[in-house]
């Protein structure tokens, strides 16, 4: 198992700056570059790695030996700033540019990336890079956030996360050792896939989520405030995403654009039986409402909405039950079944702290913590989620020390 005793981090942002953190207290020398000297400095302020001497000169074509110059020669790089590894975090659309850059500075690194599409990439670096490409292994940690930049930045970001590793035949099995080993220190779980089974896999799990999440919430623009202050936690879920920057993203679907648009097709004929059977309720007039049909005249028990379209609304939801059960737990392992104790917080500074602090008391693991909280409520609902077997104790120790704990 081969360790990277320095690492280059090009694109000092939210994956680099992570990466960064990541590595450091195991003793790695990391260097930091960005296009923006300001976002290395502040990276390297929180601890990320260290600039190299000299400043940063990327694609400035200055031809200042720093050993961050990737349009310099090549090596030799000034003595401690060779690096056994690059990891380019920086956006899609330069990323195949910048590998092939630092592919021909650095002849003894192994040269990585963290783009969230690969086809695309790999394509042009194993173009432009001839015998280098070799050393090149296309990356993508299955772990992020909504938000970019340094500021964002988290060493325990790929804990417990998938980091997907897309060598092509003519890969070096010695690069594929040390970057699956870097991946590795930062606890992420490598998964091998060719570049074209990832684009499938990332435009149904990550692509179509994003879509979806930035159209759901681009229907509130322009809403009432009254409807949107009534939000609960099913609006905060689903829009999430939706905060992610836009200049990144349109990179992301762009160069995802045949796979992806394959998933939103599929999700169209779906919302297409979604309205058909809204469509059809609406028609037989809306159950309960003066003018609507009689169930029992249409075959179901009286006093309830029935019939096929009503039947076909149920198996949309079920179907998402069926989806949902899928997804992995927050380590990647089966999908979780925890046991969810609701719990009523005085919505006050230092509350939800107390919560926490008599759970560890207790001595039950929080597996997850699920706060909804609206405006104007004097309590918010705090769903701790543990282990089954935990539940029923936790439960009574919580209402023996004065918690509002609801059946
Ligand atoms: N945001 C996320 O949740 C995830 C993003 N990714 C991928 O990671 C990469 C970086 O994304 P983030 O860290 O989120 O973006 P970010 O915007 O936080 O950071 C990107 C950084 O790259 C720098 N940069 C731009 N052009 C450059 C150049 N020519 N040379 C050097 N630096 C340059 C920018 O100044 C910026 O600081 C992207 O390829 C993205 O697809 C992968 C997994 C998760
Ligand atoms: O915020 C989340 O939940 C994500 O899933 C982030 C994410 C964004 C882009 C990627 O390529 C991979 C992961």
């Amino acid at each position: 198992m081969t360790v990277p005793g320095r690492v280059l981090v090009v694109g000092a942002g939210l994956v680099g700056t992570s990466v960064g953190l990541g590595l450091r207290p195991g003793g790695t020398d990391v260097l930091l570059a960005d296009a923006s000297p300001t976002v290395a400095a502040v990276a390297a302020d929180l601890g990320a790695g260290r600039l190299p001497a000299g400043g940063v000169h990327l694609g400035s074509g200055s031809g200042t030996d720093d050993g961050t110059d990737l349009d310099g020669p090549p090596g030799p790089v000034r003595e401690g700033d060779e690096p056994d590894l690059v990891v380019v975090a920086a956006p899609p659309d330069v990323t195949a540019g910048l590998v092939v850059r630092a592919l021909r500075r650095y002849p003894r690194a192994v040269v990585t990336d963290v783009a969230s599409t690969k086809e695309g990439v790999v394509r042009r670096v194993l173009a432009a890079a001839g015998e280098d490409a070799a050393r090149y292994v296309g990356g993508h940690p299955m772990a992020g956030r909504e938000r970019s930049g340094p500021m964002a930045a988290r060493g325990d970001l790929f804990v417990g996360r998938p980091w997907v590793l897309t060598p092509v035949p003519g890969t070096s099995p010695e690069a594929v050792d040390l970057v699956r080993t870097t991946a590795g220190r930062l606890g992420a779980v490598v998964v091998e896939l060719d570049p074209a089974s990832h684009d499938e896999a990332v435009a149904l799990v990550s692509h179509l989520p994003q879509v979806a999440a930035s159209l759901v919430a681009a229907r509130l623009v322009g809403a009432p405030g009254q409807a949107v202050g009534l939000a609960g936690q099913g609006l905060r879920d689903v829009t999430r995403i939706a905060a992610s920057d836009p200049v990144l993203w349109a990179q992301i679907l762009a160069g995802n654009a045949v796979p992806l648009a394959r998933q939103l097709r599929l999700l169209r004929e779906d919302l297409d039986r979604a309205l058909a059977a809204l469509e059809a309720v609406a028609a037989a007039g809306a159950p309960g409402l003066p003018g609507a049909s009689d169930p029992a005249a249409s075959g179901g028990p009286a006093g309830s909405p029935t019939g096929a379209p009503v039947g076909a609304l149920a198996r949309l939801v079920a179907e998402g039950n069926a989806g949902r059960a899928t997804v992995p737990g927050k380590h990647g392992d089966a999908p979780a079944v925890w046991a969810t104790v609701p719990v009523l917080v005085p919505d006050r500074p230092g509350a939800l702290a107390s919560l926490i602090g008599t759970i560890g008391e207790v001595g039950v693991n929080i597996e997850d913590l699920r706060i909804e909280h609206s405006p104007g409520r004097l309590t918010g609902v705090t769903e701790v989620a543990v282990l089954p077997a935990e539940r029923d104790r936790l439960v009574r120790e919580l209402r023996e020390r004065g918690w509002s704990v609801p059946d």
